[in-house]
């Protein structure tokens, strides 16, 4: 694999600025911002949507402690700002010795240098080591010839995520109803494991135990590739946008909702699809014949091939069992269909209000001048959407889901 530049080259290393906002911040070594003996510790290295989603999850659970590490004494700041950990630092070697559990919530392709540098450090006796990378078999291979002692490393791998990235986009309801996929290497404790199943079990999430490198087929093709396609798409369109702004203007409903994912995070989505790169060669060979087949439909006019295509898409995603969370995608959602007048938004939320029904989201995916609009409303429970489509279809409104 080709090494990519890291943005963090002096992780594990303090420039002494960085050094001067740590002691500043009272750290000490091993008991550490405040913890008390009894309390467990976990420790989260990377406090960005993934790692500040399970600092959330976790802090102000009775008995537990977040400390969260930074190489970036800006980004401790921040993460002691927004209140996502108990404490932070620059100093690894601090949040790491003082660990039961530690969770390595970096891009993919820092995972490694990560585990080798707490290879080398002193860790408690029992210290679970994790992450949340979305690929799974080299970081298992690579925990699993080093020695780390008494502690232990557990791949992980939590099914949900957004778009959007850093600790601003992080929240507590994050993995919710998500699969959560640990990938124990056959010797590891299964104490641990059961350790660790407890601890996750408080992010809501289901918890699954798979084989690493299956997990990697199986979420290259239903994650991985998903956002190569929607990139390459966005990347077409704005080949012709460049020419032509009419394109952007056009894009509605159907594009945005299947190329949302191409606004990933580039970084992260580079370690992924090069560290998973063989698994997706393979399934990028399988697209190609996917799309050659729409070709081949249309130059041969093939009405009843095109027809039955989206229907057998339409039933296998009907199947696909709905994942139900909150905050950042509702799932329950609807579609209100409106007439272009102003004030519209505000009546409809007024009425939801008026009878306590939660909006979670709002957005109008269709607005042109002087044509009929559509809004998507968003709900965290079942409830709120059956009683929303109950009014707003006794007001006249076109209710579809
Ligand atoms: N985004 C998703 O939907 C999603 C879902 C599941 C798992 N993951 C995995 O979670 C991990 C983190 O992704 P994210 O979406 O939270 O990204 P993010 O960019 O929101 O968070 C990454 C965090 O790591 C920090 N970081 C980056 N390089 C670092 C380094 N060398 N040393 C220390 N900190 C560093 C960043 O500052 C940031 O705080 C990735 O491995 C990704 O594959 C992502
Ligand atoms: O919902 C999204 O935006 C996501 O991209 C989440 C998603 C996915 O592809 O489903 C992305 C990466 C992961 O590792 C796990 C989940």
């Amino acid at each position: 694999m080709e090494p990519v530049p890291d943005p963090y080259p002096h992780h594990g290393r303090q420039s002494a600025a960085e050094r001067s906002v740590h002691r500043r911040a009272g750290a000490g070594t091993r008991r550490i911002g405040g913890a008390r003996p009894g309390m467990t510790t976990i420790a989260i290295v990377g406090v960005g949507l993934i790692g500040g989603s399970l600092a959330l999850c976790f802090k102000g659970q009775p008995g537990m402690r977040v400390v969260g590490y930074s190489p970036r004494a800006s980004s401790v700041r921040k993460y002691m700002e927004r209140g996502v950990v108990d404490h932070a630092t620059t100093s690894l070697k601090e949040a790491a010795e003082a660990a039961d559990i530690l969770f390595l919530c970096v891009p993919v392709g820092r995972l490694e240098a990560y585990l080798l540098e707490l290879g080398q450090l002193q860790l408690r006796p029992g210290c679970i080591i994790t992450d949340v990378g979305s690929t799974k078999a080299s970081v298992s291979a690579c925990a699993a010839r080093l020695e780390l002692g008494e502690a232990c490393f557990i791949g992980g791998h939590p099914m949900a995520g957004s778009e959007r990235s850093g600790v601003e986009a992080a929240s507590a309801h994050l993995f919710e109803n998500a699969y959560y996929v640990l990938t124990p290497q056959p010797d590891a404790p299964e104490s641990a494991v059961e350790r660790l199943t407890a601890l996750l079990r408080l992010t809501k999430a289901h918890i699954v135990r798979m084989d690493a490198g299956v997990h990697d087929e199986v979420v290259g093709a239903i994650s991985h590739l998903p956002h190569m396609i929607a990139a390459a798409l966005v990347n077409q369109v704005r080949g012709y946008h460049a020419q032509d702004p009419i394109y952007g203007s056009l894009a509605a409903g159907g594009f945005r909702d299947i190329t949302r994912i191409a606004s990933a995070d580039p970084v992260v989505w580079r370690d992924i699809l090069l560290n998973n790169k063989q698994v997706l060669l393979r399934l990028l060979g399988d697209w190609n014949h996917e799309v050659a087949s729409f070709a081949r439909m249309l130059e041969q006019d093939d009405a009843e091939a095109i027809e039955a295509s989206f229907r057998s898409a339409g039933e296998f995603r009907g199947q696909l069992p709905e994942r139900r969370k909150g905050m950042i995608h509702s799932l329950y959602e609807c579609y209100v269909d409106v007439p272009d007048h102003p004030g519209i938004i505000g009546s409809i939320t007024t009425e939801l209000g008026k009878h306590r029904v939660n909006l979670s989201n709002i957005q109008i995916i269709e607005s042109r001048e002087d044509v009929p609009g559509v809004l998507r409303l968003s709900f965290r429970e079942q409830q709120d959407l059956d009683a929303a489509t109950q009014l707003l279809e006794s007001s006249g409104y076109a209710v579809h889901f």
